[in-house]
């Protein structure tokens, strides 16, 4: 009988993913992981840790599996809290739930399975994998869940190969009300507990909160940009090949302080993401203003009015070889392919058409239409149909 250890988070998708394993016949065992340790970052009082973890012993004895709770603060608060404030003082927006997946459940709580002599280690994401034979070895493909609207392959974008090949993704093939329906039928008591918000350790902090723990305030000015700014020369440079004409529309308008008007002033630069609308407190615009850039060195926010703006839109994006990773190694790109592609910048937008251009230094992705807010530090995925092939960290 193989073995399967499924991350039991408290929440009604792994409840679900750990009774339908045990229905197929595997020997299933739950695992809570606690991530956050009480004199680490403080994530205020309403932290569900500990109601969390209450829940899925209370799913595990309901479903008769043995289970157990895994501390893995320290390597959480190494992996991931210390990237995130990293990442913020650079100005970049990072994905801590992308980065959670790689470097987390499926690394470090993954190796903690197998020494308990897991075969897989499963989790409740909603998405699939598949297996295909290729020049006599095996492939595995990450797909898209089979619900359009809960699909999160895109938090998944960095897994490798072998990160697949242990995983089991059992609520994929299910759409979310299917899922709750057998949680309630089997009588789970996680059946109608509220979806997570999906930052996966913020639990129920703002971000702002946890944020101004580590970085420090700094009063800046907010700068508006009209929107009739030149983004870029008005006539465009003639280019003597493809990749000089990407190079340049990759590369982001620089804005000095004598771009715009001052409207307001700000605590500090690194708290704001590219394509942020609340928390500027600047009022009386006809239109709501719009982080369309920040400078975290000279502590400047520059901001549009309304979504249409300009400074908010690019179709370009760059992607350094140190953070391109293909899940499908078999059809990574070399120096000089190309590829055309589904690709979306961040979680539940829409896949875009996008072209992929290998070049010695990295890889540029080409959108057919312009995207709002690219945010360096965020990953971009890109699909054929509704099969992942790799993602990239936007430099
Ligand atoms: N604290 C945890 N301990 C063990 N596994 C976890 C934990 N948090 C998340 N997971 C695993 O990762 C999966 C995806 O986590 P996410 O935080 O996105 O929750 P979700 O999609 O709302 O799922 P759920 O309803 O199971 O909480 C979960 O289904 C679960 O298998």
């Amino acid at each position: 009988m193989k073995r399967v250890i499924v991350g039991l988070s408290g929440g009604v998708d792994s409840s679900v993913a750990a009774y339908l394993l045990k229905a197929q016949g595997y020997e299933v065992i739950g695992l809570f992981m606690k991530n956050w340790h009480d004199d680490s970052v403080t994530i205020s009082d309403e932290c569900p840790w500990l109601e969390d973890s209450n829940d899925a012993m209370l799913v595990a004895d309901k479903l008769g599996i043995p289970f157990q709770t895994v501390d893995l603060s320290v390597q959480y608060k190494e992996r991931i809290v210390d990237y995130m404030f990293n990442e913020y003082e650079k100005g970049r927006t990072p994905n801590p739930d992308v980065l959670c997946n790689r470097e987390i459940k499926f690394d470090v709580f993954m190796d903690i399975a197998l020494e308990l002599g897991a075969d897989y280690v499963a989790t409740g994401h909603y998405c699939r994998k598949g297996t295909i034979e290729k020049d006599g070895k095996q492939i595995h493909q990450l797909l898209a869940g089979a619900d359009d609207n809960k699909d999160q392959s895109y938090f998944l974008c960095q897994l490798s190969q072998q990160q697949l090949a242990k995983a089991l993704f059992p609520i994929g093939e299910l759409q979310k009300p299917e899922v709750r329906a057998i949680a309630k039928a089997q009588g789970l008591i996680t059946a109608e507990k509220k979806d997570s918000q999906g930052l996966c350790f913020i639990g129920k902090v703002r971000l702002p909160e946890f944020l101004q723990q580590q970085l420090k305030p700094k009063e800046g000015h907010i700068v508006e940009v009209a929107d009739t700014f030149e983004m870029y020369s008005q006539v465009l440079p003639q280019f003597d090949s493809k990749e000089n004409e990407l190079e340049f529309l990759s590369k982001k308008p620089i804005y000095h302080l004598t771009d715009g008007t001052v409207v307001g002033k700000h605590q500090g630069a690194h708290y704001f993401t590219k394509g942020q609308r609340k928390g500027l407190g600047v009022g009386g615009t006809v239109e709501p203003l719009f982080v369309i850039d920040t400078d975290v060195k000279e502590n400047i926010i520059y901001t549009g009015q309304g979504k249409q703006h300009p400074g908010l839109y690019r179709n370009v994006l760059f992607v350094t070889n140190e953070e391109l990773h293909w899940v499908r190694e078999d059809l990574a790109l070399k120096d000089g392919e190309t590829m055309s592609v589904m690709a979306r910048i961040r979680y539940r937008q829409n896949l875009e058409k996008a072209t992929l251009y290998k070049v010695n230094s990295g890889m540029y992705v080409e959108f057919e239409n312009k995207q709002s807010a690219i945010t360096e530090g965020q990953f971009v995925a890109w699909y054929l149909e509704d099969e992942l092939l790799g993602s990239g960290v936007i430099s």
